[in-house]
């Protein structure tokens, strides 16, 4: 009987039958219970505990005393730190309610659970490794006719999407590729076909201090709190927002149904992460921006949303606030990439991105190798591409540890004005015959 929209009254769930649809929680004001600048808000969450403390408490309690009509039974269904950080989220993500799952993966399988067999879905081709995964293992074992199209293109949208869609789901910009699609275009075309298609749009390259989906026209916004919310690699969490209650009940009763909902300590993690959000995200895209322009001016194809040379910068900076801080490039050639990557000191090989420490690493073989390489190739996904995300460290420091690393690789040669990238001759020779430049341990 307990409701992870909580604080409130206790309500039936949904069944499975659509029955007794519980009540929503009421949806906040039209500004969504936002009195302050973005910044401000995401710093304040009320605590409304016995003890007012300033800082939510960890109900660390799997069931909770007094039998039914209580506000809270046992914290699969709900939890007050869960429920806490729901209505924080629902703030800041500018949706009537927000609901939280143990991983970003967790949040779109819950999403997804609406699909029936026969549903179509419209995606794009250049999508995160996992969500490409989990739409591949519906469509293989669930009948659902799922079209992977190139969703910066609206008229190749608009004519795959029919009566039959169910679905649109998009990510912008896209990992790794760092291609920017129309949300409000897009929204507006799945809906001039049907109200009832469901767009939703995976937020996690940008997060909501930089990009609110909702506010586009689409009809669910999720996002991987692994990322940017939470900001330090140190817990794993998916966010749904929405605007539709009844949705948002539907979702619900999967999170409760499931036991995908998010733990009350990782909660808590995520509520304290939150409040850090802008001032990580401006020093980190701050960073990203300095670090794509010192690659361009030495001559890389660089992939970044705040470089003026990205073909959608205009579309990019109509719907969102800020570039982010995940940017990507090639080098020619599989092996160059492998031995920049090894090179650096500073930047982690990891997976991941959108924390206060930078990472480095090769999508093809980190977080897009469940991708079918032969399916990988017809997407036209580069091989070599290198994709970096910055954090929150010294840019110099940044700068100093990519140069030594492009030098030591054998992709720059150093000049009197400090280095130049190869041409692409040069570097195709240095990607089969390794070092072009003789290096000291310490550049
Ligand atoms: C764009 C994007 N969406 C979703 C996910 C899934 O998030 P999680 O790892 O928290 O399950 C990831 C990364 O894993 C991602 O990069
Ligand atoms: N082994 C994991 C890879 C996670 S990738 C994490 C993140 N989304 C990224 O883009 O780096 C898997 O198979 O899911």
């Amino acid at each position: 009987m307990a409701s992870s929209s909580g604080l409130g009254k206790a309500f039936k769930h949904l069944d499975l039958d659509g029955h007794e649809l519980p009540p929503s929680p009421a949806p906040s004001s039209p500004s969504n219970g936002r009195k302050y600048a973005l910044a401000t808000e995401l710093v304040y969450t009320e605590s409304n505990d016995q003890y007012n403390a300033s800082s939510v408490p960890i109900y660390q309690s799997a069931t909770f005393k007094g039998g039914p009509g209580q506000e809270y039974d046992y914290t699969r269904s709900g939890n007050p730190t869960r429920t806490h950080l729901e209505r924080h989220l629902a703030k800041i993500m500018n949706a009537n309610r927000a609901l939280v799952a143990g991983s970003g993966m967790g949040a779109l399988d819950v999403i997804t659970r609406v699909l029936k067999p026969g549903d179509e879905v419209v995606t794009g081709d250049d999508l995160y490794g996992g969500t490409n995964r989990l739409l591949t293992y519906l469509k293989e074992n669930n009948g659902i006719i799922v079209h992977h199209v190139d969703t910066t293109k609206l008229d190749v949208v608009k004519e795959t999407i029919t009566e039959k869609t169910t679905m649109v789901l998009l990510e912008t910009p896209t990992n790794p590729l760092i291609k920017i699609v129309d949300i409000a275009g897009i929204s507006t075309i799945a809906h001039e076909v049907s109200t009832k298609i469901i767009v939703a749009v995976d937020n996690t390259m940008l997060s909501p201090y930089l990009q609110n989906p909702l506010d586009l026209g689409a009809d669910v916004v999720y996002e991987s709190g692994t990322k940017y919310l939470s900001g330090h690699h140190d817990v794993m969490a998916g966010v749904i927002g929405v605007n539709d209650l009844q949705l948002a009940d539907k979702f619900y009763f999967m999170i409760n149904s499931t036991g995908c909902g998010l733990a009350p300590f990782d909660s808590w993690l995520l509520l304290r992460g939150i409040k850090t959000l802008a001032v990580r995200m401006e020093k980190q895209q701050a960073n990203a921006d300095a670090i794509a322009n010192f690659l361009e001016s030495h001559g890389f194809k660089v992939r970044y949303p705040g470089l003026k040379s990205h073909p959608q910068y205009k579309l990019h900076w109509s719907q969102a606030r800020g570039a982010g801080a995940v940017l990507s490039f090639e080098t020619g050639s599989i092996a160059l990439s492998e031995r920049i990557v090894e090179s650096t000191k500073l930047f982690g090989i990891s997976v991941s991105f959108g924390c206060v420490n930078s990472l480095i690493s090769m999508p093809c073989r980190m977080s897009h190798a469940s991708i079918d390489p032969a399916v990988r190739k017809e997407r036209a996904m580069p091989e070599d591409i290198i994709r970096l995300c910055i954090g929150i460290e010294d840019l110099d420091d940044l700068k100093d540890d990519l140069s030594q690393a492009l030098v030591r690789a054998g992709a720059v040669k150093l000049t009197d004005n400090g280095f130049t990238a190869l041409s692409a001759d040069a570097l195709e020779e240095a990607g089969e015959t390794g070092r072009t430049t003789q290096v000291t341990d310490e550049p």
